[in-house]
């Protein structure tokens, strides 16, 4: 597949620059290679790193092949032992790239969700200061496609319950297309973040806006997943629902006493 099938901006934007996209996969055999192909041809600077919780249907082997494939070295995986949650599966992942220093760190769906050729739309907030650019379906611009109807009333309501919890203005806090500035990670506390589902795209964007950096939602297209299946289940939706009732809560007690 290249580029322009899935159309691609014309603009030109910033490439890489030395980024690290980090996909965490679980059951994506189908998924991984096109996604991977995809980001490449959009931006042939950028590194991946897969992180895979050892998913049956060999989606690491299949990460292992890839790797192996490109001569410039742009693919890397890390291999869990087991599935404990996307959130988990990030902060592996975003402990990995710090160490080696990659100045973006960006999260990325391995399921065609985030179309690589928009990612370039993320890198140009980072480029022009911000800390933590939100790809977003629900600012003027952005959009669903082919997305159940049944999501996007769990995602609005999501966003709504989170942006009155919060006190945030964040129009789509739980997106998982993102790119953080790596100070950002190394100073909002990694180590205490304990979301292992969904709930984790909150968290992080909470703890963004209280350790004082800037957030930017920039638009995108959100299309829902042709092959495979999501991992979203109700343990997933009962975790954010108390862990945002919980922050929510410290935040007004934090205002209160100060
Ligand atoms: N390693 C690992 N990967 C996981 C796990 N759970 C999910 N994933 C991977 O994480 C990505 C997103 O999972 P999906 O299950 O496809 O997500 P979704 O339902 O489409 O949800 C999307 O929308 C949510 C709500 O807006 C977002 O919060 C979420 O990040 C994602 O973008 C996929 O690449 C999937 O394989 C896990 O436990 N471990």
């Amino acid at each position: 597949m290249t580029g322009s099938q899935h159309g691609r901006d014309e603009v030109v934007g910033p490439q890489g620059a030395g980024g690290l996209v980090v996909i965490p996969t679980f059951n994506e055999r189908d998924n991984l290679p096109r996604i991977v192909e995809r980001l490449l041809n959009a931006l042939s600077d950028i590194h991946v790193l897969v992180v895979d919780d050892s998913s049956p249907d060999g989606t690491g082997q299949i990460a292992e092949g890839l790797a192996a494939a490109d001569e410039a070295g742009r693919i890397h995986v890390m291999h869990r032992t087991v599935k404990d949650g996307l959130g988990k599966a990030y902060l592996a992942g975003f402990a990995w790239g710090l160490e080696r220093d990659y100045p973006v760190i960006i999260e990325m769906d391995a399921d065609g969700s985030h179309a690589p050729e928009q990612l370039h739309r993320l890198l140009a907030g980072i480029n022009e200061g911000a800390d933590l650019v939100i790809g977003s379906r629900y600012v003027p611009g952005g959009e669903l496609v082919n997305w159940p109807k049944r999501r996007e009333v769990l995602s609005k309501g999501a966003n709504t319950y989170a942006r009155m919890a919060l006190g945030s203005s964040i129009k789509d806090i739980t997106a998982g297309y993102r790119a953080y500035r790596a100070p950002v990670l190394r100073a909002i506390g990694l180590d205490e973040v304990d979301s292992a589902g969904y709930c984790f795209q909150i968290d992080l964007a909470w703890r963004t806006l209280q350790h004082g950096f800037t957030v930017r939602e920039v638009p995108i297209t959100f299309t829902e997943r042709e092959i495979g299946e999501s991992k979203m289940d109700g343990g997933v939706i009962l975790e954010s629902f108390l862990n945002v009732a919980r922050w929510g809560w410290q935040g007004r007690t934090a205002r209160f006493r100060s």
